[in-house]
């Protein structure tokens, strides 16, 4: 039997999934990850546990499938996007913790360089936020005693999550990135897909730290540390392979993950889209030098806001209990949960901004505000969708493919494709993630048709279809900009 092996590496915890044949799941191996907060604003992942904890669950997948290095037609990576690694190149030493896309540290930065936003949009379709790789990569330059100059004589290596793996699961041998994750870096020209000078100056990043730039299928190399030869055929950033994993080939297909925050990819085609509504322009996939592009939103508090209601508030004790609340609640209340805590990503991307619970009364239990978090998620679902329609008008009436952790929440699908005014589709593989990253390994290995063919790997689990009349569903979503008008600035 032909297997393939997926790694995710994302925020909270590194997955393994052992795939066979028709990209069927096998067998899963999970860990969580510890994460640092040594200051407010800062997020940092120690790169020892990345390496460490990302063969253990390939090791105990491929035991728990029973798979022997020999069966495996590939492996492919995908990861916690822009978090930013720098490493000693003959030793892969780290030189510090690996710096959270989450961190906040490098504000101030972004901000000196503000007159160049233009510029910077313009070339790499992005926007000058911490959010992304290049700003951290200067400040563990400027911060480590002697980086900067190592960096520039070729000794240290940059990468983002998945660049280091490889790097580590090659033994050193490799420093490639793929051309999804060197879009999130703000150092890629996207048209281009290759590194671009000009922002290399701009941020002071020496070119010689940086990795070879490839298709998101190729041959990466091979890893002897799987108890035998196994080959590296696939990498992507973790969205772009959940868009991949659930089949969102064609211009005008929509993905939305639901994890910690959620990120919503509209495929646009093999043209950049630039966004004139703060939303980012950047490559879904590459596939025989060939790219597609796709406009991202991306929101920072999603399952988060619900793992407030239980850790911080304690008006839950499980995630799901959110949902059965939710039903609960009364009708008549208009509460509003603006869920920005830790500032509002796109489209408003307002570091400053700060949560707030509005329209409370008297008569305010837990049900209406357990409600009020769920449909925050929707909401900023639909101003993102608003985003993508005014930026892309061929986009038209969509049906929204969701995925990731609350995605289990019937309620907030059912709520999300009432307010949408559009089926929401939930597929039969959760991880979509490492769905796609198989798929990539697996093309690769001659085992699965390119994205022109039609996907057998997607099935769908269920489909929410909206029953809200248009007017209830425009008057809410007026009540929520509303609130959010509150918290901005
Ligand atoms: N039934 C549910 N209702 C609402 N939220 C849920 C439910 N189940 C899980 N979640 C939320 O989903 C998130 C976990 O999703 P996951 O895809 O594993 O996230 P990540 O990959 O970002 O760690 C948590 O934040 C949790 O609060
Ligand atoms: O690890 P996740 O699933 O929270 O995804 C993180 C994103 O890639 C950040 O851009």
């Amino acid at each position: 039997m032909q297997a393939i092996l997926a790694l995710d590496q994302g925020t909270t915890s590194t997955r393994a999934i052992a795939f066979g044949a028709g990209l069927k799941p096998l067998a899963t191996a999970q860990v969580e990850l510890p994460q640092h907060f040594p200051r407010p604003g800062w997020v940092e992942h120690d790169a020892g546990d990345i390496e460490v904890h990302s063969l253990r669950v390939l090791r105990e997948a491929m035991a728990k499938a029973g798979l022997e290095p020999r069966q495996v037609a590939g492996l492919g990576i995908t990861n916690q996007r822009e978090t930013t690694l720098l490493w000693e190149r003959d030793t892969g030493r780290p030189i510090g913790r690996a710096i959270v896309w989450q961190d906040r540290r490098t504000a101030e930065t972004c901000d000196r360089l503000r007159s160049e936003e233009a510029l910077v949009s313009a070339r790499t379709g992005l926007l000058l936020d911490p959010y992304f790789s290049a700003t951290k990569l200067g400040w563990l330059l400027d911060n480590t005693p002697g980086a900067r100059a190592a960096a520039e004589r070729g000794a240290l290596c940059f990468g983002t999550v998945d660049c280091f793996l490889l790097h580590r699961l090659t033994e050193g041998r490799v420093h490639t990135t793929d051309a999804t994750n060197a879009a999130r870096t703000l150092l890629m020209d996207i048209r281009r897909g290759d590194w671009d000078e000009e922002m290399l100056a701009l941020f002071r990043i020496p070119r010689a730290c940086l990795p070879e730039i490839r298709d998101c299928a190729a041959e990466f190399g091979t890893t002897r540390l799987l108890g035998g030869e196994v080959a590296i055929r696939g990498m992507a950033g973790d969205q772009q392979a959940a868009t991949i994993g659930q089949a969102c080939f064609a211009p005008g297909m929509v993905k939305s993950t639901y994890g910690t925050g959620c990120f919503a990819l509209l495929v646009t085609g093999e043209e950049p889209v630039a966004s004139k509504h703060r939303l980012l322009t950047t490559i879904a996939w590459q596939l025989g030098g060939v790219r597609a592009y796709a406009l991202e939103g991306s929101i920072f508090s999603a399952g988060a806001t619900v793992q407030w209601l239980r850790d911080g508030l304690g008006i839950i004790a499980h995630a799901r209990e959110a949902g059965e609340w939710a039903a609960k609640a009364d009708p008549a209340q208009r509460v509003h949960l603006v869920p920005a805590f830790t500032g509002l990503g796109a489209p408003h991307w307002d570091a400053g901004a700060r949560a707030a619970l509005l329209g409370m009364t008297r008569g305010t239990t837990r049900a209406e505000i357990c409600r009020a978090a769920l449909e925050s998620v929707a909401f900023q679902t639909a101003d993102l969708l608003d985003a993508m329609r005014a930026d892309w008008p061929a986009m038209g009436d969509c049906v929204l493919r969701v995925d990731g952790g609350m995605t289990a929440s019937d309620w907030t699908m059912q709520f999300l494709a009432h307010l949408l005014g559009a089926p929401v589709d939930r597929p039969v593989v959760a991880e979509t993630t490492a769905l796609g990253a198989a798929w990539l390994a697996g093309h690769q290995a001659g085992l699965l048709p390119g994205p022109e063919a039609p996907a057998t790997h997607w099935k769908l689990e269920r489909r929410f279809s909206p029953t809200m009349s248009r007017d209830e569903a425009r008057e809410r979503h007026g009540d929520w900009k509303r609130a959010v008008g509150r918290v901005l600035g």
